[in-house]
């Protein structure tokens, strides 16, 4: 009888049917047990293993644990929350993409934390403007310079411990944020008009990168289709968290729109929520209204 050693280690990489696994200090490099691909069940990156080692640096993973979720394209799994990086300027925000991410966040039962990168270049006010916008959301806003690393303590604190994807418009320094974490990585950054220029992202394939000690970020956009498919025009407004407590509208199929005895547009009127939140719901409303009538 032979007993294998099992030990426990998390996906950091996919590449070609290898699977490389962060285990101790070292990365092993593992195949799946062919008995998981006959049930169907292929590791992606994020995922949770046991498995044998055949040599000190190969191994076999054997079993996968249960996901926590697992988002696809690119496919990473036990994400545990978004970090939406936009900067304050150079690139300008965009307002409706930026509500649109934290809707698809907590779809997939994702924590929100909105770093404002670049504060560097504008009136600390701005930083008010964004926490009053996302005000009882429940949401951690944080203000970063990538260049003084004002606030880069407050995201790293956020960070310990869990795998977070950070997600946001080409130029507005994620790669810069990684480096300044971790300067071992030493990502590329190129100016904003190169990447305009380029017209695409730096950043392309799917890892986690493990920037401290037990805390990974995923290095792609995170959610690279952006259409909200899957979505049931009845459910949007659980994904504005600070809609909930005036749900209690007339009609339980309100849609928040022109409907009678409406509470979410009482409480809009009365500002105790934020309209520009409010034309973002109505906006993805008619996106997937559209999107089901294809
Ligand atoms: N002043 C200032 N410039 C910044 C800051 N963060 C990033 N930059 C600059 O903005 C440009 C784009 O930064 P990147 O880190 O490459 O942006 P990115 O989000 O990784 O872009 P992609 O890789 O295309 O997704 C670079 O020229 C950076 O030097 C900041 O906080 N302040
Ligand atoms: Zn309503």
């Amino acid at each position: 009888m032979v007993f294998i050693v099992l030990n426990q280690g998390i996906i950091v990489k996919a590449l070609s049917g290898f699977y490389y696994v962060k285990w101790q200090d070292k990365i092993i490099e593992c195949r799946a047990r062919g008995k998981l691909k006959k049930d169907n069940i292929k590791p992606v990156v994020g995922d949770k293993v046991e498995f044998g080692l055949i040599s000190p640096t190969t191994g076999v993973i054997e079993t996968i644990q249960e996901r926590k979720n697992c988002l696809i394209r690119p496919s990473v799994a036990n994400i545990d929350q978004l970090c939406l990086t936009f900067s304050a300027i150079d690139p300008l925000p965009d307002y409706l993409l930026m509500d649109r991410l934290t809707v698809l966040a907590r779809k997939n039962s994702l924590e929100v934390t909105i770093c404002i990168t670049k504060i560097d270049l504008i009136d600390k006010g701005f930083l008010d403007y964004i926490s009053q916008r996302f005000k009882d959301t429940g949401y951690t806003i944080i203000g970063i310079s990538n260049k003084t690393l004002e606030g880069l303590d407050k995201l790293k604190e956020k960070l310990k411990g869990k795998i977070t994807t950070l997600s946001g418009p080409s130029g507005a320094g994620k790669s810069s944020l990684i480096n300044n974490i971790n300067p071992q990585f030493k990502l590329a950054v190129a100016s904003v008009s190169e990447k305009t220029k380029r017209g695409k992202h730096t950043t392309t394939f799917c890892q986690l990168l493990e920037v401290m000690e037990n805390s990974f970020v995923v290095d792609t956009p995170g959610f690279t289709s952006l259409e909200l498919t899957d979505f049931d025009i009845y459910e949007l407004d659980k994904y504005f968290p600070e809609f909930i407590p005036y749900l209690n509208c007339r009609f339980t199929s309100c849609l928040h729109q022109k409907e009678e005895g409406c509470n979410i547009k009482t409480a809009v009127e009365k500002g105790l929520i934020n309209p520009e939140r409010y034309n973002s719901y109505l906006a993805l409303l008619e996106e997937i209204r559209e999107n089901s009538q294809e």
